[in-house]
């Protein structure tokens, strides 16, 4: 028997050329995909399509492809952790986060992750496969019909790393973007990456109209090298490089993420170093205290740190913020509450 089709994971024009193979007018497909970002999980539910070719669709193919197994809900925010099962028993997770603007959802786009960064939670065992866009889009399509709210911006933060899943991210981009679906404008869109340089370069050419935000945690190779063994693949001078082109050729401004871990890269040197790689680049620097995960012994700065670390950056020259704790109730961790959960099973 022919592999049913995950229907998630396709573009209009991938649709038109389902409805057509099976016998349908090309229109068909434009319908069938505005349902599915209706958010509906069940092809019966396509009630302007003949029954007799919801049965044949529902041969070919599937709509739901996740099941909720586990929500936390924080008491301080109403931001929520989602636990998803996947048709293969993989295991995903997902944030909510509800800001006066919208709610954005951070989705993760691989089971694990393989990029060995010392301080994360969603590499500890490693890479177990890509999501398909279909897994990707999923994430966002259950957690607005479980609060039964638009979602309004992304995240690609949640576990894994999106340029390693670059061609499926990409399909992914374009579906949740386009007018007769999500609608998700490409500005309320931000990717976050390791720092896979030809990628970074190549996304360049792209010039869509999202946020890249670039996981520096460092601000030379010494320190990096420790803690993000991609660095020693693409060095900073490497990544800086690309960052400087593709603000040159999309014109639009980076995000660097620097996660303050005690003692090591949250020194008043370190932020001193920082200022001066990043001198002179449309750029903004986003600090966040490190998420203490209990498989590592890092410690998070203190708070005074990083106020200071912070006003050193801005005397510089360096915009920077400090990002708000999200849920530190609810396991906020990338990548913990999926960890805890196999654990728990194994
Ligand atoms: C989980 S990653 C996913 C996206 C991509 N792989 C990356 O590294 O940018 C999203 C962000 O979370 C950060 N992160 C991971 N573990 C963290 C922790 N324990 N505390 C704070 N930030 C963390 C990463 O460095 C990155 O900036
Ligand atoms: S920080 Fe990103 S790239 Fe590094 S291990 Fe975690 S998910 Fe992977």
């Amino acid at each position: 028997m022919k592999k049913q089709v995950d229907l998630r994971s396709l573009t209009i024009k991938e649709l038109e050329e389902l409805v057509v193979e099976l016998s349908e007018k090309r229109f068909r497909g434009k319908q069938i995909f505005e349902w599915i970002y209706k958010g509906i999980e069940d092809i019966e539910e396509m009630t302007n399509i003949s029954k007799k070719f919801r049965n044949k669709l529902k041969e070919v193919s599937y709509l739901k492809n996740m099941d909720i197994l586990k929500v936390l809900k924080s008491k301080n925010d109403g931001n929520r952790k989602y636990l998803f099962l996947l048709k293969d028993g993989n295991v995903i997770e997902s944030v909510l986060m509800r800001y006066k603007y919208g709610n954005s959802v951070c989705v993760s786009t691989q089971v694990g992750c393989k990029m060995g960064c010392s301080f994360c939670a969603s590499t500890i065992d490693g890479m177990v496969r890509n999501l398909t866009a279909g897994e990707i889009i999923g994430q966002i399509l259950s957690i607005s019909k479980d609060i039964g709210e638009k979602i309004s911006n992304v995240v690609l933060m949640g576990s894994g790393e999106p340029l390693d899943n670059y061609d499926e991210v990409l399909k992914f981009l374009e579906i949740i973007n386009h007018p007769s679906g999500l609608n998700i404008s490409m500005r309320n869109i931000t990717l976050s990456t390791c720092g896979i340089v030809p990628k970074i370069l190549d996304l360049a050419e792209r010039k869509l109209q999202l946020t890249l935000a670039i996981s520096l945690h460092a601000p030379n190779d010494e320190i990096r090298n420790k803690i993000m063994p991609i660095n020693k693949v693409y060095n900073m001078d490497k990544l800086l490089k690309a960052c400087k082109k593709y603000i040159k050729i999309t014109n639009r401004r980076i995000t660097f993420e620097y996660s303050l871990i005690k003692g090591v890269n949250d020194k008043i040197e370190h932020a001193f170093e920082l200022s001066r790689r990043l001198k002179g680049m449309l750029c903004h620097v986003n600090l966040i205290p490190l998420n203490e995960i209990k498989e590592k012994n890092y410690t998070t700065s203190n708070q005074d740190r990083v106020i200071e670390f912070q006003k050193i950056l801005k005397e510089k020259g360096i915009n920077a913020t400090i990002r708000r704790e999200i849920g530190s109730d609810i396991d906020a961790a990338c990548g913990q509450l999926r960890k805890n959960y196999i654990d728990k099973i194994k």
